[in-house]
């Protein structure tokens, strides 16, 4: 008869460790698991990218239901392993259920740490730990607004962006002064924050919350300096503590987590323990990579094979927050007797330490470009000499130089380097299963290898791998959806909206077969967006759906003001105007009157009550300082004023800027006209620039001056001004149609190549049909201002979206 091997907890490291025992001796036990959740077991980590509505509940299960039938696992869910008698060898559970065991693992991972404040048990103050608290979080964003996150650590900070892709205003409430102190220095945490900012977080740094107010539900928090936040929902993530209730009642030995040897045997004979609930060595582990490891220990121990035993894990952490690359391993400060080489590049925001001691690096944190993690990771592992060649280690032989493809990145990897950290596996290991098993995309691999399977963050450098082996041509890319909602890309979802004559985002969500019918904070725009694009006379604006500086007609700042952008057509303006504006200045107590890169007066610091009386005062256009259409065509004096100038670059661009105003593009859009080579209006960096010359214009594509600077491209070089005209008309339409949602024309052009838009606007005929289309949606747009100042109704809500443009985006 077989042993009876029972495992109490259903979660990622037990599970884990069943699954490599089953690899090792598949049928040596009787296996039994027994999990208080309802679930089958489930990648716990990825409820982060649930919340932000990256993945669906069912895509985060990692063994179904029917693993556990086809591997012969008993599995008893929903019931709570309460006691162990281990002098009978059996355990029981609250459900009534008494098992034998020959041997157990108790792998009862952790509980989230709540503040013992009053209020702390009120309706609406959770955790984020498991699948109900991540359902409570979507379920109260439904009819609540405001979030408050106490705790700016990992776990925090990926509860805050959920919340905020939630549409909820989220304040995250930290006892330091600079969030992720365990992982970051001040520099890489302050860089962080600014970012998280941008997105919309807002940050109460150096707080400590005293009390938890709310008749009966939660309506805020008071902290110990006595200032208060409003909150509808409390979401606490300052730490974990090992669940160790189970293991006390067996009178196993604890510390803060049930203590193993480096066989992660507890003090009871033929009782193992693993994962978060274990402390080995005085450690006790909160991320998978050191849990799998120790499994790895037990699984061999139970097939009966020699191993040299779990001796501890030096660990990296990545947080999983779109658009923010951040990692950090091993000891990232300053500290007596270690010196470290540090890279700030604050045009690209990007921030890289490594931390060296008696010539081994003994931490690393990047920011912006972690490119460099896995390597670094190795060389902290291996504790590797660098003595001599130091700074190598940051900057690479030849001191920085040209930035590699992954592929040739890869190419430099030597084979024991870990690709995946979370489960452990080499460039070696991925090599082999592509070579040897046939693997051709990421998923492949992670079939095969598990790697990819946890937090995801390797699936990128499992792509470069699967590119170096197999060459771009070989590798099967898996079709990624516009978001979490849909598995159609962008082209499907315009064809559809087309074919099917669809006119609003809720027939999309429903003919297209949405999972989550609300959509998502990254569906809904970019739908608003093509469905007028395609049907501008059949389409409604869908409001609600836009970013909040969309809605509202103004860029939301830090602060919660906002900031007033009048148009001035080519940059050129009127002692009128100026007065004007100086007016509504003084009038409403403007705090800051400032000058943009994009030649117009920007008025800071606006209260949102003040917006629509502002703007019937100042009679004047919006700028649309804040949303995806065109901002501003930057003009020289050209040759009206300027002695190199041959063409007249002022009127150019306003001609230019009173035709395309106000007409929604896939993201920002801005143009610029300079009355000679010279090129004062720095024309050769925007989405459009032209360039007078002699006798014509040349005309220029794609380029950005922002984060990521792009020089642009000739498109063509025309005679007269209509030419430009039509040419501008003609591009900006191809643009709006074949563009994905919030892509810049930079993004775009990479993405289809220069030739693709020259043949698509060679041809007259064609270009004239774009400047139809174009011609026709422009008729439709209104003057905002003027709306609303009309209706008198400006919606008195306000909603932040994610990935709101940044306050400076101008
Ligand atoms: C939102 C979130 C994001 C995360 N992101 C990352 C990340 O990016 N990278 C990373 O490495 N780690 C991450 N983590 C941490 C990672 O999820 C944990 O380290 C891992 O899940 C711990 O596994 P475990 O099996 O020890 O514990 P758990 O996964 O907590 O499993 C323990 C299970 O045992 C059950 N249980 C407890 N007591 C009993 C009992 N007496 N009887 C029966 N069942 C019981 C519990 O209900 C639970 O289901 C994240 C965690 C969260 C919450
Ligand atoms: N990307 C990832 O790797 C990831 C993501 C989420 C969670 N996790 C893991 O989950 C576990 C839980 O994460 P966590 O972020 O809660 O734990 P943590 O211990 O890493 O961070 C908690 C943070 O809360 C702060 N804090 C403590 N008390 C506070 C208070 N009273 N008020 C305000 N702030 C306070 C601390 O300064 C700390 O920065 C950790 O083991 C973490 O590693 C990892
Ligand atoms: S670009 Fe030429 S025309 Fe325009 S201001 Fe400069 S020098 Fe003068
Ligand atoms: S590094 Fe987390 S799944 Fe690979």
């Amino acid at each position: 008869m077989k042993k009876k091997l029972v495992l109490v907890g259903n979660g990622m490291a037990g599970v884990n460790c069943i699954e490599q025992l089953l690899k090792l001796a598949p049928n040596r036990y009787d296996i039994t698991i027994i999990g208080s959740e309802p679930h089958p077991n489930y990648n716990r980590i990825l409820l982060s990218s649930v919340l932000a509505g990256d993945a669906d509940m069912k895509d985060i299960v990692i063994n179904d239901w029917s693993w556990y039938e086809e591997n012969h696992i008993t599995l008893h869910t929903g019931q709570t392993v309460n006691a162990v008698d281990s002098e009978r060898k059996i355990i029981s559970t609250d459900g009534g259920l008494k098992l034998p065991y020959d041997e157990l693992i108790i792998a009862t991972g952790s509980n989230a740490f709540m503040l013992p404040v009053p209020g702390a048990d009120k309706p609406g103050v959770i955790a984020f730990r498991d699948i109900k608290d991540c359902e409570t979080m979507m379920e109260t964003a439904k009819s609540y607004r405001k979030a408050v996150v106490i705790g700016g650590g990992l776990l925090g900070l990926e509860a805050a962006r959920g919340l905020l892709n939630l549409n909820m205003e989220v304040t995250v409430v930290h006892k330091h002064p600079y969030i992720m102190e365990r992982q970051l220095d001040y520099t890489a945490s302050t860089m962080l924050r600014t970012e998280l900012e941008q997105q919309g977080m807002k940050f109460l740094l150096s707080k400590n919350t005293e009390t938890i107010y709310g008749k009966k539900r939660v309506s805020g928090l008071r902290f110990t300096d006595g200032t208060e936040e409003e909150a509808d929902l409390v979401v606490m993530a300052i730490g974990i503590r090992p669940n160790v209730a189970l293991a006390r009642q067996a009178g196993i030995t604890i510390n803060q987590g049930i203590v193993v040897n480096d066989f992660l045997e507890t003090n009871l004979p033929n009782v193992y323990a693993v994962g978060e609930c274990v402390e080995h060595r005085g450690v006790a582990y909160g991320l998978v990579a050191p849990l799998y490891e120790q499994g790895a220990v037990i699984a061999k121990r139970l097939a009966g094979l020699e191993t040299d035993g779990y001796h501890g894990s030096v660990v990296s952490t990545k947080l999983k927050v779109s658009g923010v690359d951040v990692f950090s391993a091993g000891v990232y400060a300053d500290r007596p007797g270690t010196r470290s080489i540090r890279v700030q590049d604050d045009f690209d925001g990007v921030y890289k330490k490594v931390v060296i001691q008696d010539g081994k690096v003994i931490g690393a944190v990047l920011f912006g470009d972690i490119t460099d993690s896995s390597r670094l990771f190795k060389m902290i592992r291996t504790g590797e000499d660098v003595t001599g060649h130091e700074k190598e280690v940051l900057l690479g032989a030849s001191g920085g130089g040209a930035k590699k493809s992954g592929a040739d990145m890869v190419a430099e990897m030597p084979d024991d380097e870990i690709v995946c950290g979370c489960n452990g596996i080499s460039k070696g290991a991925i090599v082999s299963a592509i070579n040897e098993k046939g693997c051709s995309s990421v998923n492949d691999i992670k079939a095969c290898t598990k790697a990819g399977g946890s937090c995801g963050g390797c699936k990128p450098l499992i792509g470069d791998v699967l590119t170096y082996v197999l060459g771009a041509d070989g590798v099967k890319t898996v079709k990624e959806g516009i978001c979490g909602c849909t598995t159609l890309g962008r082209d499907e979802v315009v064809e559809s909206i087309r074919s099917m004559h669809l006119t609003t985002s809720k027939e999309v969500m429903n003919v297209l077969g949405w999972s989550n019918t609300e959509g998502c904070s990254k569906c809904r725009p970019a739908l608003n967006y093509y469905l007028g694009m395609v049907w501008p006379d059949d389409h409604e604006d869908e409001r609600e759906s836009r970013f909040v500086n969309e809605r509202n007609h103004a860029n939301i700042q830090k602060d919660g003001t906002y900031s007033v952008v009048p148009r001035m057509y080519g940059g050129v303006t009127t002692p009128a105007d100026l007065q004007r504006i100086a007016n509504v200045a003084i009038k409403y107590d403007v705090p800051l009157v400032k000058m943009t890169g994009g030649q117009r007066i920007d008025l800071l610091g606006v209260k949102k009550e003040d917006l629509p009386k502002m703007w019937e005062d100042l009679d004047m256009p919006s700028g649309y300082a804040y949303g995806k259409t065109l901002r501003t065509v930057k003009t020289c004096v050209g040759e009206t004023f300027c002695r190199f100038g041959t063409q007249d670059a002022m009127g150019m661009g306003i001609k230019m800027e009173k035709k395309f105003e106000r007409l929604p593009t896939p993201a920002k859009f801005k143009m610029a006209v300079s009355g000679c080579p010279r090129n004062c209006a720095e024309a050769t960096i925007k989405d459009f620039g032209v360039v007078a010359i002699d006798g014509g214009w040349e005309l220029y594509v794609a380029g950005n001056g922002g984060t990521k600077l792009r020089g642009c491209d000739l498109l063509t070089k025309v005679k007269t001004e209509d030419d430009v005209m039509e040419w501008c008309g003609a591009y900006m339409q191809y643009y709006r149609e074949t563009g994905k949602y919030n892509e810049r024309t930079s993004e775009w052009l990479e993405r289809i190549g220069l030739d693709t838009v020259k043949a698509a606007l060679e041809k007259q005929e064609d270009r004239l049909a774009l400047v139809a289309r174009i011609e026709h949606s422009l008729s439709l747009t209104k003057e905002p201002w003027k709306e609303i100042i009309e209706e008198k109704a400006l919606n008195a809500t306000y909603v932040p979206l994610a990935e709101e443009a940044p306050a400076s985006a101008r």
